[in-house]
């Protein structure tokens, strides 16, 4: 387990006080309870609480939902543990676009608060169209100074839009007080990669043009929209998880080593490879929608929003130049699996084997889902044929139980270390990035569901290596 203790502060602190606004949500019950609670556990939740929402709850009510979400996540609850985390919150009911809800936070704020630290971080778990209005109201009422404020996923929905956000945010706070959460940034192999990359050389010496002919990046999932209809209509594929998710892991895959340890030495780096990438082309990516989507309660009639998207990015540096990236992800595809594979070159031909067709190519596996584990696939000479032979390991094994991305970017986001938040320039770049297909959207094609998506995105990775089945094995076992 990465050492969360080891978090560089950038000279902020830990906070004071921890505000949340949208505690009775859904994510709250999904993630935050347990997040928090497990932190509990752990001794690193040492701030007072102070949930904010619509409705008239009580404390003790509110624990009851906290309680119940985190029994459903089937995390075993120690009462002592509980007894504890219940004591550290408050709650306060109102609407926040109104002033009033401010000045009685402020009020609480000061009751509550640790003295000594006069940080606070504000965790904004609100529909975004509210995110610019809070802050605002954060700001004049004289919350913000020294504080933090988290945001949640999405930040826009095209680059226009993304920029519009920033800007009325920038005019309230500084970008050194934003923290814009992406809980893919928080997974324990997306962190391990800057380590592992940079401090084994036989990873490091690979990483390049050199040796590396593309990369396949690959989300699937097995399960559909489902009751999400409403939500992921208007969003897609693209906008769901490729503009966040997959271009962070992929600016993690493909970055040069940070000079420091600062949270901008590591977040410049990621911003010099989106910078370093062309627009998309339109005709260089597949959009599928699979069968039955259309009649999900919520998706519109005769929609044409992507379930399944796959494309093909370039980075014009010279570390990559000529290495595509494919990217896939889909609901309803044939497995639930994130992993970034790398292919390597094939070696000379082996003049001491005559008969033998080169060996196939080497290939490296970050598996990110469901289970942490890395895999680096060989060639061995077996009784007059090539045969896989795959070193792999489990992350867990290794490193011990890992963090929940929740709770490592919390305890993160408490403690001052915004390295893992995505920065302003690097959510404008990868929009610039995507924009095309969301300007001009190529037309989307039905899939089987249980299915890889519709056949055309066999034709992008043509020339290349095809898509690969995701590794799914337990790590030292046989597929
Ligand atoms: N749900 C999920 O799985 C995920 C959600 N996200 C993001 O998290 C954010 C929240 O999502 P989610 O929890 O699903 O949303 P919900 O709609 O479930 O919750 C919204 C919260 O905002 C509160 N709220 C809304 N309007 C007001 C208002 N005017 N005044 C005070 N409180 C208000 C609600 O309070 P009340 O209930 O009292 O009305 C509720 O607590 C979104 O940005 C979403 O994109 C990100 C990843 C996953
Ligand atoms: O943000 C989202 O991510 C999930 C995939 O993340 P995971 O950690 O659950 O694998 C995706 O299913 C969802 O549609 C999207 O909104």
């Amino acid at each position: 387990m990465s050492n969360p203790e080891g978090a560089v502060d950038g000279g902020r602190g830990r906070a004071g006080v921890f505000v949340i606004f949208g505690i009775t949500g859904d994510l709250a019950k999904k993630m935050t309870f347990r997040s928090l609670y497990r932190l509990e556990r752990r001794g690193l939740l040492d701030y007072p609480l102070i949930g904010v929402a619509a409705d008239e709850w009580t404390v003790d009510q509110l624990m009851d939902r906290a309680r119940s979400a985190i029994a459903d996540t089937g995390e075993e609850l120690d009462e002592d543990v509980f007894a504890r985390f219940a004591s550290r919150w408050s709650y306060l009911a109102g609407d926040v676009t109104t002033p009033e809800v401010y000045r009685r936070l402020g009020e609480e704020m000061a009751r509550v608060r640790v003295q000594r630290r006069p940080g606070a971080l504000f965790y904004l778990e609100m529909p975004p169209s509210l995110f610019g209005t809070i802050v605002e109201h954060l700001a004049q009422a004289g919350l913000t100074e020294g504080a933090s404020i988290a945001v949640e996923k999405p930040f826009g929905h095209d680059l226009e839009s993304a920029r519009a956000l920033n800007e009325r945010l920038h005019r309230a706070v500084d970008e050194g007080q934003l923290l814009r959460v992406d809980h893919f940034l928080g997974k324990e192999p997306v962190i391990e990669l800057e380590f592992m990359r940079f401090a084994n050389l036989a990873l490091s010496r690979l990483w390049d043009r050199d040796s590396v002919t593309c990369i396949q990046i690959t989300l699937g999932e097995t399960f559909g929209v489902e009751d999400r209809g409403h939500f992921y209509d208007p969003v897609g594929a693209l906008r769901d998880v490729v503009q966040n998710h997959l271009m962070q892991v992929l600016a993690l895959v493909t970055m040069d080593p940070p000079t420091g340890a600062s949270d901008d030495d590591l977040r410049d780096k990621k911003s010099e490879v989106f910078r370093a990438m062309p627009a998309v082309l339109a005709s260089e990516a597949v959009r599928g929608q699979y069968s039955g989507y259309r009649r999900i309660d919520g998706v519109a009639d005769g929609s044409t929003t992507e379930t399944f998207i796959a494309l093909k990015l370039a980075i014009d540096n010279w570390r990559w130049e000529g290495v595509p990236v494919f990217i896939r992800a889909g609901k309803r595809l044939a497995a639930t699996a994130t992993e970034v594979r790398l292919f390597l070159r094939n070696t000379p031909r082996l003049p001491f084997l005559p008969g033998l067709d080169s060996a196939a190519d080497n290939q490296v596996v970050l598996r990110i889902d469901p289970d942490a584990a890395m895999r680096l696939e060989l060639v061995a000479y077996d009784d007059g044929t090539w045969k896989k032979v795959p070193l792999e390991t489990a992350f867990a094994r290794e490193l011990g139980e890992p963090l929940e991305p929740y709770e490592r970017l919390l305890h993160a986001a408490l403690t001052g270390d915004h390295r893992l938040f995505a920065r302003q320039d690097a959510v404008e770049e990868t929009w610039r990035v995507l924009e095309p297909l969301i300007d001009a959207p190529p037309a989307v094609v039905e899939y089987a569901p249980g299915s890889w998506g519709p056949p055309e995105a066999d034709d992008l990775v043509s020339g290349y290596p095809s898509w690969q089945e995701p590794w799914l094995g337990e790590p030292g076992l046989p597929d």
